[in-house]
């Protein structure tokens, strides 16, 4: 027999213990824009994801966007700067951020889900008041940090069989504001409102790197706390990995933060030996998050 359809029958049957590990377990991954890639990848993601869903698994979508939005601010003549990962939001800003993360962004990879033969629907944090937020930081502008989580709405879309795909748009707790939230923040949030089994960060480099550039593959918060004060951890691995933090603090069994240009980068994670990535795990006692 051809020796390509023994390897694929030995790799299914090696996946077994993981498949039987991770079945009903809810898997939050959050797809950063710069992860993203072209429509190719944009498939192989979606496949992954609906294959996740096809072995009885919960996968939930949580989506960056940060290059698009640069891109439309740039052609709008908005200019936008970050402070420690984030980006400063004003008025107009906000109003871009939306468009394109619960328009665009979005609904690509809602169709790209659907056309792999999966039911995804799209929402953002405002659907069902999924994420309510306040002010992060004053001099951060419209940016929000997630204070009341109601994942009942990611819960009901899960057991009708249905992929959700949430965009890091939130309601305010006052005069119906819009806020800006990170997307690793989001994805913290409602991983931890879920008490999810996995959270992955798929982002654009192999994991969080040490002082050399050699990935770790498991941290200690101790010492990513480290790692940040001397400036090894910077830019936008700060909300990664302070997002790892918070959300094994509320419950998450594990987070990894891993390379989404990989092809097939979820199955590798999560039906293989072979994980690659940066993984946190907690050994501090959990704190319940405040959630519906
Ligand atoms: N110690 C570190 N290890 C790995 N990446 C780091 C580190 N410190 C800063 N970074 C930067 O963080 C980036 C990932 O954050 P970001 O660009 O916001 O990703 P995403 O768009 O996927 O959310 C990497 O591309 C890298 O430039
Ligand atoms: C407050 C804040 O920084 N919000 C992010 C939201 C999108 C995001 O997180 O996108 P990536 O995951 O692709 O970086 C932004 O405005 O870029």
């Amino acid at each position: 027999m051809d020796r390509d359809w023994i390897t694929t029958a030995r790799t299914l049957s090696e996946a077994l213990p993981y498949l039987q590990r991770y079945s009903g377990a809810t898997v939050v991954v959050k797809f950063g824009g710069n992860a993203m890639g072209d429509d190719e990848a944009m498939a192989d993601f979606a496949r992954d994801v609906v294959l996740m869903k096809q072995v009885g698994m919960h996968p939930v979508i949580v989506h960056g966007g940060g290059p698009m939005i640069n891109e439309m601010l740039t052609k709008l003549g908005i200019k936008s700067e970050f402070i420690r990962g984030k980006r400063v939001t004003d008025k107009a800003t906000v109003e871009v951020v939306e468009m394109i993360l619960s328009g665009l962004v979005n609904k690509r990879i809602v169709q790209a889900i659907n056309d792999q033969g999966g039911r995804a629907v799209g929402i953002s944090g405002k659907d069902d008041d999924l994420m309510v937020c306040e002010h992060d930081d004053p001099e951060l502008g419209f940016v929000g940090r997630p204070v009341e989580m109601n994942v009942q709405v990611i819960r009901d879309l899960n057991e009708a069989g249905i992929i959700p795909v949430i965009a890091p748009v939130a309601t305010g707790t006052e005069d119906n504001e819009t806020f800006n939230v990170n997307g690793d923040t989001a994805a913290g949030a409602i991983a931890g409102a879920l008490q999810a089994d996995r959270l992955l960060l798929l982002t654009d480099v192999a994991g969080v790197k040490d002082k050399a550039g050699d990935v770790i593959t498991q941290m200690s918060p101790e010492q990513v706390a480290v790692l940040i004060e001397d400036g090894t951890i910077s830019g936008g691995m700060i909300p990664k990995v302070e997002t790892a933090l918070k959300a094994v603090r509320e419950g998450v069994r594990a987070v990894v933060i891993l390379d989404g240009r990989v092809p097939n980068a979820c199955l590798l994670e999560l039906f293989t030996e072979h994980g690659a990535g940066s993984m946190i795990r907690s050994t501090a006692p959990r704190v319940k998050p405040h959630t519906r």
